[in-house]
């Protein structure tokens, strides 16, 4: 699976961010809790360099707090950034974040000089929000579908801090096919980029390996099936999603869970582990290396068969 969703601005906002990181002191990647590996921006170690990063993982509230305070000491650890959990519903944790921003600078930074902070993410990780909860005001346009943000703004924070917003960027395409389902599953790819049968079977198998009390808990299910579409037909018929004659209606199934994980009526559940995306990313490598080796080969025998 390959997912091809790139707006036109999010290619603007990649070239943007090149131009304003000369005049930015720190980066602030915003990152949906759930999916702290998933929702971060691949490229952006890549182009902070050696500015001093706090990611956020935001939306905490429905994330597994053992997972987030696990991946928070991974990020910290492996990746040398600072990092804060966060949710709306904690406004006074979230107004902390200027006076972290000044104490993340050299000593040398005056505090009466302005500091300027880049802050990022891909769609729908709840930036807007955490934007107008700072600026005491609404200066950026929320809502539950991704890619509302389209323009860049400067707002002031307080101590003397002021945030460069860009629009979301995600990737073109996603190389680990999993981390796909993922952003689906949370609501940061449009349901239409991904047959929501297909997310919500692969959030279904998932609760069933590591969630499985949820699965008892909310909808009953005594024996949790092997298969992930096996658990996903069981949530349907627990939750009276029948066609006549019986059959499990899937379609209606895969909504009704998708509608609960993002709710977090499903409790708090995360969607990715540290060691799961060590794993993952070692497998992608492999992908890649073999792809390179077949187009080595394909190039060889054209080249011998031309000469
Ligand atoms: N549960 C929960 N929901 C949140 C939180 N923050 C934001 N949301 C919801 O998530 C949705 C997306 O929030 P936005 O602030 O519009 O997200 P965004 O990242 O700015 O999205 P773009 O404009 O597409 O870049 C909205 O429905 C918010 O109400 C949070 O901490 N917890």
């Amino acid at each position: 699976m390959q997912i091809q969703w790139y707006p036109g601005h999010m290619h603007k906002a990649g070239k943007e961010i090149k131009e304003i990181l000369p005049k930015t002191d720190i980066v602030i990647e915003v990152l949906d809790a759930r999916i702290p590996f998933s929702s971060a921006n691949p490229f952006l170690a890549q182009l902070r360099g050696d500015k001093p990063c706090l990611k956020i993982l935001n939306k905490s509230d429905l994330a597994d707090p053992e997972l987030t305070a696990a991946w928070q000491s991974y990020l910290e650890r492996e990746h040398g950034v600072r990092t804060l959990a966060l949710t709306s519903r904690e406004p006074d944790k979230m107004r902390k974040i200027a006076e972290l921003c000044r104490k993340m600078l050299p000593e040398q930074v005056q505090n009466d000089r302005i500091v300027h902070a880049l802050i990022m993410g891909i769609p729908n990780v709840g930036k807007s929000t955490l934007i107008n909860i700072l600026a005491g005001r609404t200066v950026a346009k929320t809502g539950n579908e991704p890619a509302v943000t389209k323009t860049q703004q400067r707002i002031a924070i307080g101590n003397n801090v002021v945030l460069l917003d860009t629009p979301g960027m995600l990737w073109p395409n996603i190389e680990n096919k999993n981390s796909g389902y993922r952003l689906a599953a949370t609501g940061a790819i449009k349901d239409t980029a991904l047959h929501h049968e297909a997310i919500a079977a692969f959030v279904a198998g998932y609760l069933g390996q590591h969630y499985p009390a949820c699965l008892h808990e909310r909808f009953q299910l005594q024996e949790i099936p092997e298969s992930a579409d096996e658990v996903l037909e069981a949530i349907g018929r627990k939750r009276g999603c029948l066609r006549s004659g019986g059959r499990v209606e899937l379609d209606k199934a895969a909504k009704i869970l998708l509608n609960e994980l993002r709710s977090g009526s499903l409790g708090r559940i995360s969607l990715e582990t540290p060691t799961m995306m060590e794993k993952e990313l070692a497998e992608v490598a492999v992908i890649r290396e073999q792809k390179a080796e077949k187009n080595r080969l394909r190039k060889q025998k054209r080249g011998s068969s031309e000469g």
